[in-house]
């Protein structure tokens, strides 16, 4: 599975809009549709290498997109098939259709596959859940080769519903931009390699996928102090808040004090008592405070959450520090970073309604911070709508302690200084990107050894 680094994700309505653009600038929507499926043709050329090739085509523009297709790869001298669920019901969808010379089969359980499925049937236009027969008639193809146009049908687009799509393809070519669909689960693992195909319209970039993971280099007149300095605060779990601190040194803090705990993880992290994180909250080189790993829910954490609240820090909420801290957030002016899992986010937020995405969204404007949902298919979100998608991630950090080691991730790119969605994308493509080099049998701790 794979998703194209930094590509643009646009929802059904912002692809209309970009569709709508088009059109007053002077490129039709019939233009639109023969660059993607020249597009599609290209792809299934290749995927098929000189195979049979079947092209199920559906009732609206997906559909259209196939009948165009056909044609090309026709021409081109392909062995390629149609068979059609309905008539076209658009007439972009009709005007693609009267283009192909070849039969029309009808699609039902007896259509027979090819080493090739072009699944044309629904794209971003899919209103409802498949009906269970057709579900069924596309479940006899899993043999075969899949190329999903745009979405493999049956998936809502934005990512809104949880319909999984019965025909899982192989390689999905997105149309113009990503669609929420390609980043969010259950969708996501039904889509394969994922490529995107330009068509001509220009796609807000507010929303994208995780860009490629390089390592940034200190200045070459870096010193400790310059890198970033972090202090992280230990709760009765102080093995968690160790793991925070040993992340914070080795994503590249320059120096990293863990305050409340007896035990360094490594020998360069200054340990110091509770009693000293008031005193270092005033301290000016620190950049960043990460408070909440190895914390329950309580009042004990409350009082800390307000102190650093009150130093005016960027801070890393993680655990039980973000719900601590949320009535105070939108109205304290801070860079903050707050890094709830799946349980976290629905006690914390439990009146978003949407995609993940939407979701996201939503509490990065309530909180006025960017919100960090995690899971494999993390979404990082900023109170101006920014949006970085981070699936496929990597399946390995699936294990106990690797939100502790993200927060102190998190912690040393906020405490560089700038911007903290930028900070918090970079501390995701760190931390996936240790994941995947480590990979099976991989345990929190080594995320953070040499
Ligand atoms: N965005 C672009 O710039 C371009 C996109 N293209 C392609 O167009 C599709 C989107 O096309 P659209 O016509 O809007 O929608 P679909 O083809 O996905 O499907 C709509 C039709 O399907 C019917 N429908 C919806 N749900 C179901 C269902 N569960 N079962 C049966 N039929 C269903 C729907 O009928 P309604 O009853 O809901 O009215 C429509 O008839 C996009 O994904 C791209 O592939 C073009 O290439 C142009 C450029
Ligand atoms: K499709």
């Amino acid at each position: 599975m794979s998703i194209p680094p930094d590509a643009p994700i646009l929802t059904g309505a912002a692809m209309r809009e970009a569709e709508a653009a088009c059109a007053i600038q002077g490129t039709s929507l019939s233009e639109l549709m023969d660059h993607a499926g020249a597009a599609v043709a290209d792809t299934a050329w290749r995927m098929a290498a000189g195979a049979p090739i079947l092209i199920l085509c559906g009732p609206g523009n997906n559909g259209g997109d196939g009948y165009v297709a056909a044609q090309m790869l026709a021409e081109r001298g392909a062995n390629a098939r149609v068979a059609a669920l309905a008539e076209p019901a658009t007439k972009l969808a009709t005007a693609a259709r009267a283009r192909w010379n070849g039969p029309v089969e009808t699609l039902d359980e007896q259509t027979k596959p090819a080493p090739l499925i072009v699944d044309a049937l629904f794209g971003v236009g899919l209103s409802r859940p498949l009906a269970d027969g057709l579900a069924a008639t596309l479940r006899r193809f899993a043999a075969s080769r899949i190329l999903a146009v745009d979405v493999p049908s049956g998936a809502d687009g934005d990512g809104a519903k949880d319909w999984v799509p019965p025909l899982p393809a192989d390689v999905t070519l997105a149309l113009g931009a990503l669609k929420p669909a390609h980043v969010l689960l259950p969708t996501a693992a039904a889509c394969g390699r994922v490529l995107l195909a330009p068509i001509g319209i220009s796609a807000n970039r507010a929303m994208r996928s995780l860009p490629a993971i390089r390592p940034a280099k200190p200045r070459p007149d870096a010193h400790k102090f310059s890198r970033g300095m972090v202090l992280v605060f230990a709760g009765p779990m102080p093995g968690a808040a160790e793991l925070t601190a040993a992340a914070a040194l080795r994503a590249g803090a320059g120096y990293v004090v863990l305050d409340g705990s007896e035990r360094a993880p490594f020998a360069a992290i200054i340990v110091e008592g509770e009693d000293k994180f008031g005193e270092r909250l005033d301290d000016p080189r620190v950049g960043a405070v990460v408070i909440g790993p190895g914390f329950p829910a309580g009042d004990e954490l409350l009082f800390d959450v307000e102190a650093v609240l009150d130093s005016g820090k960027p801070l890393v909420l993680d655990a039980a520090a973000i719900a601590a801290a949320l009535p105070r957030l939108s109205e304290t002016p801070c860079k903050a970073i707050l890094t709830p899992h799946e349980g976290e986010f629905a006690r914390t937020f439990p009146q978003l309604y949407g995609s993940k995405i939407d979701r996201a969204k939503a509490a990065a404007v309530r909180t006025q911070a960017v919100v960090v949902y995690k899971g494999a298919d993390t979404i990082i979100a900023a109170p101006d709508g920014r949006v970085a998608a981070a699936w496929p991630g990597s399946p390995w950090l699936a294990t106990a302690g690797t939100g502790d080691v993200l927060a102190g991730a998190c912690g040393a790119m906020l405490a560089r200084g700038g911007d903290p969605f930028d900070a918090a994308v970079a501390a995701v493509g760190w931390h996936i990107a240790r994941g995947q080099a480590i990979g099976p049998g991989l345990v929190a701790d080594d995320l953070v050894r040499a």
